[in-house]
């Protein structure tokens, strides 16, 4: 329980909650004794004519008394265990998703390398779902079976020891079975996980890629391996399932053997004359009660063994450490400095090549800054260095001055803007799609970015203007309108540098001409760092920085460039060139 505490599954608050569901079901499980402690004092009453003794029906009218209010007592506890248990496991539960989803966002983008996507729709749906389970309908039971059935013992040990020790001496040997049965088991429930993400993988994929699918014909083969996917996940969650239940059925066999083995030992006393009938009879009547929790506790316990295959992925996700800085400084020049950085994505593979290479560059504040070079040469890992999606391994990259180590990443986005070439658009209406750049900003001032970047031309055309929602990733708005709506949002972020990230690239011209008149206005007396295969969109940048394989190789204007001759040359002129040709 503490150690779920201790990787913060539980909230200080919903450890307290644990310990009160754990109390409130032991109230629970000693309150359901009352009504059947009364059922063996009316079972003694009714057998006292066998014994040539008289019914005493005051004692009878007050045990039907006492059985009213042990219902009422029951229905309390009942309602109060509810409430304790369920209400509050639901409530942590939505808590530990938020906390988790709060820590994946914090999180370096290296995590993410290593990471995919149906892995980390699991940790917050799945093992937060696994752990409120456990937490609602195993832990608390558990305990509570483990406390009362522990009170039951001492009770029957004073009434006839040798008697309580035959009812009782099985359950330590079945729960031996299954806790022997870990090893198994978890190796099971790995690869039940492992079938389980597999196929949510495949889902993911087949869905994502249901054109191409198509287009290509691929149907047959991709479903297949979907199909297969899926097969494997039945028969993992079967094989563990069956393994489970030998292991749990062989244990509740051995815990009823019980039964036998008091009857036995019951007989033998009751012929030595050690035991009287009527006690004895309430013995095994206990006996055959106490049981029942017995065998759902063995049931719970590979629930509670399952939990730890969670609990390890969220420990491990919980202990990533999240990037952190001090937000209090301000930025007043916005001057960014590269002193001699490197940079690898991968630490741990063998093929590990740095891919920025003792890379040291001026991108002035107030200007405009071009990345060129061949495809893989960098560009976007040096924009992605800069707005600390990565940090650097050696060398440093300041802003003004400022080390970016040293800023809190939400502090270092709010002097960013970004235009990517893969804008994604969320499930909401256009107008809080744009909001998304600034949620404090008026409606006047959505509607004039929006203006700005050139989006009122498509807006006003949709059926419900800036109130209509879009499909899941904007798939209803076409390549240029997406774009526009990114261009809007970065308008209304007004931050003092902007990141465009092949922003123009596969456009048609029309849509060019509208995306560069927004560009303009977004990057009027910004730093601007521009990405761009087309090196006729950058001529007239300020500084234009080549790189190649991770290193630069020349920096100036573009005639300067031009004039020297080298590998921007060479690609100017590829390019000019392929501009000639036509289908
Ligand atoms: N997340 C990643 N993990 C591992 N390697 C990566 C990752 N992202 C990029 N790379 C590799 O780093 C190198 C540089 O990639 P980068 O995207 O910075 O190049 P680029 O110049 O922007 O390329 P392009 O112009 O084709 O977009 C490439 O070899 C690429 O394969």
């Amino acid at each position: 329980m503490r150690s779920l505490k201790d990787i913060q599954i539980l909230t200080d608050k919903g450890y307290e909650d644990l310990k009160k569901a754990i109390t409130a079901c032991t109230i629970t499980n000693l309150s359901l004794m009352l009504p059947f402690g009364i059922t063996i004092q009316v079972f003694g009453e009714m057998l006292k004519p066998f014994l040539g003794e008289e019914i005493s029906w005051k004692k009878m009218w007050l045990l039907f008394g006492l059985g009213v209010a042990a219902a009422i007592l029951v229905f309390i506890a009942n309602k109060n265990d509810y409430k304790k248990t369920y209400v509050a496991s639901y409530k942590e539960s939505e808590a530990t998703r938020v906390r988790v989803a709060e820590h994946i966002r914090k999180l370096p983008m290296s995590f993410f390398n290593s990471k995919d996507l149906s892995e980390l729709t699991t940790n917050i749906m799945g093992d937060c779902a696994t752990t409120e389970h456990v937490l609602s309908h195993v832990i608390p039971q558990l305990c509570a079976n483990g406390i009362s059935m522990t009170l039951v013992c001492i009770m029957l040990a004073f009434f006839e020891w040798r008697l309580a020790l035959t009812v009782f001496i099985t359950v330590p040997i079945a729960f031996l079975i299954i806790l022997g049965s870990k090893k198994l088991q978890d190796k099971l429930s790995q690869k039940h996980i492992e079938a389980k993400l597999k196929a949510s993988d495949q889902v993911q994929e087949y869905l994502e890629g249901i054109k191409v699918i198509k287009a290509c014909g691929l149907d047959g083969e991709k479903f297949s391996a979907l199909d297969n996917a899926l097969k494997v996940m039945m028969k993992m969650a079967i094989r563990m399932e069956v393994v489970t239940g030998i292991f749990v059925t062989g244990a509740q066999m051995i815990v009823q053997a019980g039964v036998g083995l008091t009857v036995f030992t019951g007989t033998y006393l009751l012929t030595g004359g050690e035991i009287e009938l009527i006690p004895l009879l309430m013995f095994f009547l206990i006996v055959v009660r106490i049981y029942g929790p017995i065998l759902v506790e063995l049931t719970l316990l590979p629930e509670l063994l399952y939990l730890q295959m969670s609990t390890k992925r969220m420990r491990t996700l919980m202990s990533t450490p999240i990037m952190t800085g001090d937000g209090e400084k301000q930025i007043k020049d916005f001057t960014i400095q590269l002193n001699n950085i490197s940079f690898r994505y991968n630490h741990t593979e063998e093929n590990n090549q740095a891919v920025i290479k003792n890379m040291t560059a001026t991108i002035p504040s107030g200007k405009i800054t071009a990345l060129v070079g061949p495809s893989g040469c960098g560009k976007s890992t040096v924009s992605k260095l800069i707005a600390r999606f990565w940090d650097v391994d050696t060398g440093s990259i300041t802003i003004g001055g400022v080390n970016i180590k040293t800023l809190d990443p939400e502090h270092l986005m709010g002097y960013m803007s970004f235009v990517f070439q893969d804008v994604v658009l969320f499930h909401d209406t256009i107008y809080n799609n744009i909001r998304i750049g600034n949620l404090n900003a008026t409606k006047e001032q959505v509607t004039e970015a929006a203006k700005a970047a050139n989006c009122d031309s498509f807006i006003d055309r949709l059926p419900g203007g800036y109130d209509t929602v879009l499909g899941e990733n904007g798939g209803t708005l076409s390549g240029g309108e997406r774009q526009r709506i990114s261009i809007a949002r970065a308008l209304l972020k007004n931050a003092p540098i902007v990141l465009l990230d092949e922003a123009t690239a596969s456009l048609d011209p029309e849509n060019e001409v509208y995306i560069q008149e927004a560009i303009s206005r977004l990057i009027e007396g910004k730093t601007v760092i521009v990405i761009a295969h087309r090196l006729r969109t950058v001529v007239t940048a300020d500084k234009i920085i080549v790189l190649q394989e991770g290193e630069i190789l020349e920096e100036g204007i573009h005639e300067i460039l031009i004039k020297k001759k080298g590998l921007y040359e060479h690609l100017y002129h590829i390019q000019q060139e392929s501009l000639g040709w036509s289908v």
